[in-house]
């Protein structure tokens, strides 16, 4: 069964089309990753998986159930998690606070959660009192991708997680996201770190002008394919 099935979806900005005619499907337990230069639509195309922008034409479904037209919290109801580019975290808030106003109760247990987080990020049991604002861009995005994994999602949604993070933190999300596949949580991931997509993907796609015009099981040679899609 496909996890997750996306059919001609088209969508966009007021009357502007971003996006145009995407197909993907996502099988429990695979990693997808979304590659593409920048401005492309890669973005736009996870809003409005989550619902955060109103699809114009095609559909999309997880676990068969059709999410197109439901509200941003009805999908994540669903145990979608979704950490987007801007992360959105409360600066004046507590890491601990923030992991909290994140849950979101009854599918997970809020400790269990917070200790499979901390078994990657133990920084952020150091910090918990510690005002979000003042964490580094690295710590913020360990932030961010904790608060996902605290609801111990089954569809887990991340947008540019390695932008501006330093090499050893990546290794640290890598650790991560090949962990949580292992419990079989799906995942849908954007990226232009294209040596981190080679070490959680199964499978690539790259978008270019609102399109996938590529997309392959990931493996020998992927890198090189991939990197040719994005070179100006
Ligand atoms: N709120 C908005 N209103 C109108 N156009 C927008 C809005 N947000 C983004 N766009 C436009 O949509 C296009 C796609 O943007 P999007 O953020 O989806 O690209 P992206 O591939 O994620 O880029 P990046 O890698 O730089 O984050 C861009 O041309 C952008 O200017």
């Amino acid at each position: 069964m496909s996890f997750i099935k996306i059919n001609s979806l088209t969508s966009g900005y007021s009357n502007t089309v971003i996006i145009r005619n995407i197909d993907i499907e996502v099988n429990e337990g695979e990693v997808l990753c979304l590659l593409g230069r920048n401005g492309v639509g890669k973005t736009t195309l996870l809003k409005t998986i989550m619902g955060l922008l109103p699809t114009l034409d095609g559909e999309c479904f997880v676990m068969d159930r059709k999410v197109s037209g439901l509200k941003p919290y009805q999908i994540a109801n669903l145990r979608v998690s979704y950490a987007p580019q801007d992360m959105g975290i409360f600066p004046d808030l507590s890491v601990g606070k923030n992991l909290k106003v994140g849950y979101r109760g009854s599918t997970s247990n809020f400790e269990e959660g917070c200790e499979e987080a901390f078994v990657h990020f133990p920084i952020l049991k150091e910090r918990l009192t510690q005002r979000a604002g003042t964490l580094s861009g690295g710590e913020k995005k360990m932030l961010i991708l904790s608060r996902c994994i605290v609801n111990q999602p089954r569809l887990l949604i991340l947008d540019e997680i390695t932008e501006g993070v330093q090499p050893s933190i990546i290794d640290k999300f890598s650790d991560a996201l090949n962990d949580i596949k292992k419990k079989g949580t799906t995942i849908l991931l954007v990226e232009q770190n294209v040596s981190f997509a080679e070490k959680v993907a199964d499978f690539y796609a790259v978008m270019n002008q609102g399109e996938i015009v590529a997309m392959d099981q990931m493996g020998r040679g992927s890198k090189q394919k991939i990197e040719s899609y994005l070179v100006i």
